[in-house]
């Protein structure tokens, strides 16, 4: 080992404090009294308590109360300015305000738990030097170096910037940057057309600006059922969010935050946009680069994930990996479905079940609609050949949607052809994320569909409208 620092021995390290980390550190200290501490650089609890997923909901939020007020008059309240979209009028300032009240609650929350749990919180930037030895550097340059019998990597990812040229020059925001912006931009060039790119573009256009979305892919969400991704680009498009699909980004020239261009071709022909701002959201990559790994025998897959089992274990003995940098599905809800899986492992109750490729992965994408899916998706029953029957009906058939006048959208539910086993569901409407449980329990239990479909539901929620949609599944043949 290079470094002459006596090394601290602890039970269990975690590097990096996100989601499963925490949960397991704290988790182990509790239940099995050992001496565990996680090593953090930068946000107590990882990135979704701090500049992902609740920081950009509590944003996503004000921007529709925003949009509602811009539409009083709906409701009868006199207006102070016009109607419609008030470009410049919303304050950001205040926006942001709302937002760091929240994070300040939730880091409270954080040191709360590290506190009540004994869990040692070691500052600093980490990387291997040895077999289960990481050296931490403080941000005073101050090292030490710690061990564990237990190690669990869990450094999460980060926004790819890609090589086009200009791109890094032009000082694009990444959803980090977004979320501490206090102006509005008057023109946000947004790259790419996945979960952050449309959260945040429908949120901006929301608060008031001019939105330009730009994709390589034919549609956005291409990983959805095209009908799908065609309904949410249909209502984005109604609010005045411009689409560039099947655009290849040759060149960006100026800065972010004063004036930027980007050039390339759409559909074969020259392509140019320029905007005030420049977010990326072209997908991440996951932060294994510069942990010091080529001193461990841990393995890396292809696309530079820390490479596991089915649980969560690397090709170190002690060693997990767990969250985005091991390659699960980037969503918190999956980071806590490992924690659970290193937890069963380290109390002893692994088995050669396999665990992280059959579990579900239900997501919901918080745009207005939402999109909510779990388990099979139509095109992907048609491309593997699994025979289903399909029942789809409007969102208007839910009748909570009409008393709130929100009436996009649709639920589809696939029903195997052999039995009747739920096989997918989709829903894009509004609040519709809150159907998926209810769907994901009868698919863990293998209960027929019919289950939903006899059960009394409280009217006039959205929930009802399950009732339905899997009402509407034609018979077997
Ligand atoms: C804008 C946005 C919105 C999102 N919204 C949702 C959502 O609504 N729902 C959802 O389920 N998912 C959402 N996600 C995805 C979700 O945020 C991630 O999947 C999740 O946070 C990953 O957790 P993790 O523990 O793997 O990594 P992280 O939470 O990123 O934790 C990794 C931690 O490791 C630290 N670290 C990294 N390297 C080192 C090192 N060398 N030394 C010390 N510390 C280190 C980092 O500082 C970080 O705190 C969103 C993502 C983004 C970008
Ligand atoms: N609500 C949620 O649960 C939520 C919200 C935000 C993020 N996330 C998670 O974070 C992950 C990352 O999100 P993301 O939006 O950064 O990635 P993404 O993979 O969802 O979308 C990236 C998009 O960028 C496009 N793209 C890629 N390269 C491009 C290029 N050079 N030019 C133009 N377009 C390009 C892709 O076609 C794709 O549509 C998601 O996959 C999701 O797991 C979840």
């Amino acid at each position: 080992m290079g470094s002459k620092i006596e090394a601290e021995h602890y039970d269990l390290l975690t590097l990096g404090s996100g989601e499963a980390a925490k949960f397991i550190a704290w988790t182990i200290a509790a239940t099995h009294g050992k001496r565990c501490a996680v090593i953090e650089r930068q946000w107590y609890g990882g990135s979704c308590p701090n500049v992902a997923c609740l920081p950009s909901k509590n944003v996503i939020h004000s921007a529709k109360v925003h949009q509602l007020s811009s539409h009083g008059e709906d409701f009868g309240i006199p207006q102070a300015h016009e109607s419609g979209r008030s470009a410049g009028k919303t304050n950001m300032r205040a926006v942001v305000q709302r937002k760091k009240d929240m994070v300040a609650g939730l880091t409270a929350m954080q040191e709360g738990g590290f506190k009540q749990s004994g869990v040692g919180f070691i500052w600093g930037d980490g990387k291997f030097v040895d077999h289960k030895t990481i050296e931490v550097t403080n941000a005073d340059g101050q090292k030490r170096v710690v061990k564990g019998d237990t190690i669990i990597i869990c450094t999460g990812s980060r926004a790819i910037i890609s090589d086009v040229p200009g791109l890094k020059e032009a000082k694009p925001l990444t959803h980090v940057e977004l979320l501490e912006l206090e102006e509005l931009p008057s023109h946000l060039i947004v790259l790419g057309g996945g979960y952050v790119g449309l959260e945040f573009a429908q949120a901006m256009r929301s608060f008031g600006s001019a939105v330009t979305v730009i994709d390589k892919h034919e549609r956005v969400l291409v990983h959805e059922d095209e009908d799908v991704a065609a309904q949410l680009q249909e209502v984005l498009l109604k609010e005045g969010v411009v689409f560039s699909t099947s655009t290849s980004v040759t060149e960006v020239s100026g800065t972010s935050g004063e004036s930027v261009t980007v050039r390339g071709t759409a559909s074969g022909e020259a392509f140019e946009v320029k905007g005030s701002h420049l977010l990326c959201a072209t997908g991440r990559v996951p932060n294994t680069d510069n942990i010091g790994l080529e001193a461990t025998g841990i393995k890396l897959t292809e696309k530079g994930h820390v490479a596991v089992d089915e649980w969560c274990r690397t090709s170190e003995d002690g060693v997990f990996a767990v969250g985005d940098c091991s390659g699960s599905p980037y969503f918190t809800h999956i980071g806590y479905d490992d924690f659970r899986i290193v937890n069963d492992s380290l109390s002893g109750m692994s088995t050669s079940e396999p665990r992280r490729s059959t579990r579900q992965v239900p997501f919901t994408l918080f745009t207005d609609p939402e999109v909510a899916h779990v388990g099979l998706r139509e095109h992907e029953a048609q491309t593997k050949g699994i025979k289903y029957r399909l029942a789809k009906i409007p969102m208007s058939a839910f009748l909570r949607s009409r008393t709130l006048g929100e009436t996009d959208g649709f639920a589809k539910a696939l029903a195997s052809a052999e039995d009747d086993t739920i096989l997918g569901f989709t829903a894009i409407g509004p609040g519709v994320g809150e159907l998926l449980p209810v769907v994901q329990l009868a698919m863990k239990k293998k209960l027929p569909y019919s289950e939903i479909v006899d059960m009394i539901f409280t009217h006039p929620t959205l929930s009802e409208g399950l009732m339905f949609v899997f009402g509407a599944v034609p018979p077997r043949s």
